[in-house]
Order: structure tokens, then sequence, then C-alpha cells
């Protein structure tokens, strides 16, 4: 599903879908705390950075990190450009009433983790990283912490995939959850592939060209192949 498509989905989704983007995000947001559950459970890696972007990508790791808090992890959150958007300021209070941290050193965070949540940017990310995220791209790119990417790598083309160059050049996540149907750029992605946002019709799925994944139970995340193929 391309950019342009996602978007529409979205649009579609909160209009004639009859959602509010609160509830889409709290369903994404606990689609990604279960992948990072599925990876890698509380008692082996307690300790997550959670960096988070200014638009809904960021949103989905707010919400994220709430639900990890309360599967037993140890949340610490990256959130350095935050808008006065009323729904982010509620789920940033959520995790203040919880003691999560927020810390603005993401650099010196990121060695003492041992997860890291790239909610960054997804499919409304285009052209060069802009300030302060280059340093941060850079240490995803650079560092030896798993990371566990939102919809898309931070800094990668949704259509293009991974950059030639910048910082994000040599970023290459071992995880990603896509959220609602796999993007373009997974054609260059080569970890472990979880997709979840469970709020989709097979009415909607057909008319965006893609199938309702093989969800189970009351899983939130569907693990399939690196390329979107079925496990
Ligand atoms: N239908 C779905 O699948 C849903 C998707 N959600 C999430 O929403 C995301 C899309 O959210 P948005 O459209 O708000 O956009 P993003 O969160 O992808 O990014 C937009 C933000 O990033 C900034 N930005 C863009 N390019 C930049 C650059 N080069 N340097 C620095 N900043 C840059 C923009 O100014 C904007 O603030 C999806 O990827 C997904 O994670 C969920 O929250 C809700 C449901
Ligand atoms: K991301």
């Amino acid at each position: 599903m391309g950019v342009k498509a996602a978007a529409a989905l979205d649009e579609e989704l909160m209009s004639t879908g009859a959602y509010s983007i609160d509830q889409l995000m709290e369903l994404a947001g606990l689609a990604v705390s279960q992948a990072m559950f599925a990876l890698s459970p509380p008692q082996r890696t307690p300790n997550i950075l959670v960096a988070c972007g200014p638009g809904n990508n960021g949103g989905d790791g707010l919400v994220a990190a709430r639900h990890l808090f309360h599967f037993g992890y140890k949340p610490t959150m990256y959130f350095p450009k935050q808008t006065k958007n009323e729904l982010y300021q509620r789920l940033r209070i959520q995790l203040e009433h919880l003691k999560v941290p927020f810390t603005d050193d993401f650099v010196g965070t990121a060695v003492v983790s041992d997860y890291i949540i790239d909610a960054i940017f997804g499919f409304s990310f285009s052209g060069e990283v802009r300030e302060p995220f280059p340093a941060v791209i850079r240490a995803l790119a650079e560092g030896k912490v798993p990371v566990l990417a939102v919809d898309a790598p931070s800094s990668w083309n949704i259509e293009d995939g991974p950059p030639k160059d910048g910082p994000g050049k040599g970023y290459n996540p071992p995880a990603l959850v896509s959220m609602t149907a796999p993007k373009p750029l997974i054609k260059w992605f080569k970890g472990r592939h979880f997709v979840g946002g469970r709020f989709v019709s097979q009415t909607i799925a057909e008319k965006y060209g893609f199938d309702v994944p093989p969800y189970r139970g009351s899983d939130q995340i569907v693990e399939i192949g690196s390329h979107g193929e079925r496990l």
C-alpha cells in the first residue's frame, strides 16, 4: 500500500468508517506493544526506549509505552517535539501518571536500553531528516541495541526504501510492525515482520487491494514474512 492509499485509508476510516483517531491509535499502539512482547518478554528485556516523533507514528509509540508498562516493562520516553494537540497531551499525562520517565538524552539512554521502539516517522515522512532527529536516526543506524520500527524504519522513503546517504544510511532494524498493510519499502526490509491495526473490514481491504491479515484469536498482530508473504 503506497503513501497515498495509506493516507486515504486513514481518512476513510475516520469519515465514513466512523472511527476517531484516538481509537485507531489505541489499537495501533496495542499492536506495537504486542509485537514487542512477541519479540522479547519483559523478564528478558525490561528496559525499552520509545522514540516518538511529532505525528501519529509518535502517537502509536505513546500508546504502546502505556501498554508496555502494564505488561511489566520499564519504558522510557524520548519525545522531543511535543505539539499542543490535545490527544498527545493526554497520552503524555497518562504516562506521567504511571511515572514513566521522559528523557532528552536519546543516545545516552539508548546504550543502557534492552530494546528501542522507533516511532519517529511513519507514512508521512518525506525529504531530509530535520532537527533534532538526525543524531537519533544515526544512533539507530549505528547502535547495537535491537530496534522494533513502527510502520516504517524512520528515514526510509515509503516507496523507495532505505536512504543511500544521510543519517539513516545502513539503518535496517531487526523488526518492523506494519500498520494495516505493509508499505512498498518492505521490499528492502530483512528482519522479523509483523502486521497490526486490527480495525479493517473485508470491504475496505478489498477496496485498497490487500487481504485482511490472518489474525488469530484475540491477537492484535500477525507475524508475516519480511516481504509480506504468509509464514
Ligand atoms: N490506518 C493506520 O494504519 C493508522 C496509522 N497510524 C499511524 O500514523 C502514521 C502516519 O501518521 P502521520 O500522517 O501523522 O505522519 P507521521 O507520523 O508519519 O509523520 C508526520 C510528522 O513527521 C514530520 N516530518 C515529516 N518529514 C519529516 C522530516 N524529513 N524531518 C523531520 N520531520 C518530518 C511532519 O512534520 C509531521 O509532524 C502511520 O505511519 C501509523 O504509524 C495510527 O496512528 C492510526 C491508524
Ligand atoms: K517509525
